[in-house]
């Protein structure tokens, strides 16, 4: 397969309602959609996951783009692709800028399973026909409001619920989440906000029973989870601190979790996400699928990542529903007690729905190869 032409659009989308963590809020979503097309005419498409702003990590929707366009897009020139894996070694001599590379990569895999008459999930490797999923519930300004979200997350189905914490809004928020609702799966994302020093403050977190505390400490660390992990109960997991397999593989050696969160754009791509989910298997620590509150390109590759076995615990993809007024595939993305079922389809199994695209593109950039 040969890349004949890629089109990199920027789009803004504005999300139901903000979604606050404790390095900011966000609500109206800028990101780049990606669509390559190959010599026969076969289209692949990806989602750019980076914000606008370089609070979760160091990329943003414009060092994204500069990257793509200088660099790993030329990259591809008169490259022939066996098969998607070979793209990630293509970029080898790129450092970092893992969501850049997903974007491309993403569409690359779409475009060759489409090309080979195979359901992305099939190309992956992948064998469920429906997944659990899980809702992240952003910090809210009461507990009245967040108990109403909760509530609402449960009658849909939701299999867990994640919410956030920061210092200052930890074990009380908890003890009023396990008051009101005692069985609930329930988990914690906190962001980096911690540091060791918070070591008692985060012992204490054991009492309420949670299925994990997702990223504790600093974003770049395994060292201290590892340290913390020691000392609690509670598994950790390990989201903005695993960029790749050798990553993960050194957190497990180290004991740094129990526990990981794959994001294919944090990662750098499917290629790459399936090898961390073969280490963890290997190393009996079960996966789940990180969400960037995508729009439903980047939430269709998540659903066909996350047919893969060893993603045994409810991941962050949502339905379109849940984020969107309208989203930018058709069928879009719809959470029925709980799961998601698998398409079956060729490539990502959904369309992109090209009038919902145009209607919030601001930006194309055109490159033949
Ligand atoms: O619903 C989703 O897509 C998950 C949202 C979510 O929890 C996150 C998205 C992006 C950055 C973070 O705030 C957070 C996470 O760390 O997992
Ligand atoms: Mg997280």
């Amino acid at each position: 397969m040969k890349i004949s032409e890629v089109l990199i659009r920027k789009l803004e989308m504005t999300m139901k309602q903000p979604f606050t963590t404790s390095f900011g809020t966000m609500q109206n979503r800028k990101f780049l959609v990606i669509e390559v097309v190959d010599e026969l005419g076969n289209h692949g498409w990806g989602e750019g996951v980076a914000f606008e702003i370089p609070w979760y990590t160091e990329e943003t929707v414009k060092t994204s783009l500069h990257i793509l366009q200088d660099f790993l897009i030329p990259m591809l020139k008169g490259k022939t692709i066996q098969h998607p894996d070979e793209v990630n070694k293509i970029f080898k001599t790129i450092r970092k800028n893992n969501m850049a590379k997903a974007a491309i990569e993403c569409a690359v895999w779409d475009c060759w399973a489409k090309r080979n008459n195979l359901s992305l999930t099939k190309a992956l490797g992948g064998a469920k026909s429906e997944i659990d999923v899980g809702i992240s519930i952003g910090l809210q300004k009461d507990f009245d409001i967040l108990a109403k979200r909760v509530e609402q997350s449960l009658l849909t189905g939701f299999k867990r619920i994640k919410v956030k914490i920061k210092p200052g809004n930890d074990t009380e928020l908890l003890k009023q989440i396990r008051t009101r609702f005692p069985n609930v799966p329930l988990m914690v994302d906190a962001n980096s906000a911690y540091t060791l020093e918070d070591m008692d403050l985060l012992k204490r977190l054991d009492q309420f029973n949670l299925m994990m505390i997702e990223q504790p400490l600093a974003s770049d660390d395994i060292v201290d989870h590892a340290k913390l992990q020691k000392e609690l109960k509670t598994p950790i997991c390990l989201d903005e601190s695993i960029l790749s397999a050798e990553d993960a593989r050194k957190a497990i050696e180290l004991g740094s979790c129990r526990i990981i969160n794959i994001k294919i754009g944090r990662v750098g791509g499917l290629t790459e996400a399936k090898r961390i989910h073969d280490i963890c298997q290997e190393s009996g620590i079960p996966v789940w699928c990180g969400g960037m509150l995508e729009a439903g390109v980047g939430r269709a590759h998540n659903i066909a990542l996350t047919s893969l076995p060893n993603f045994s615990l409810p991941g962050d993809t949502a339905g379109s529903s849940s984020y969107w007024e309208r989203d930018i595939i058709f069928p879009e993305v719809i959470v029925e007690k709980g799961v998601i079922p698998v398409p079956t389809s060729i490539g990502i199994g959904f369309e992109v729905d090209i009038d919902e695209l145009n209607r919030h593109t601001t930006d194309i950039v055109k490159i033949k190869l």
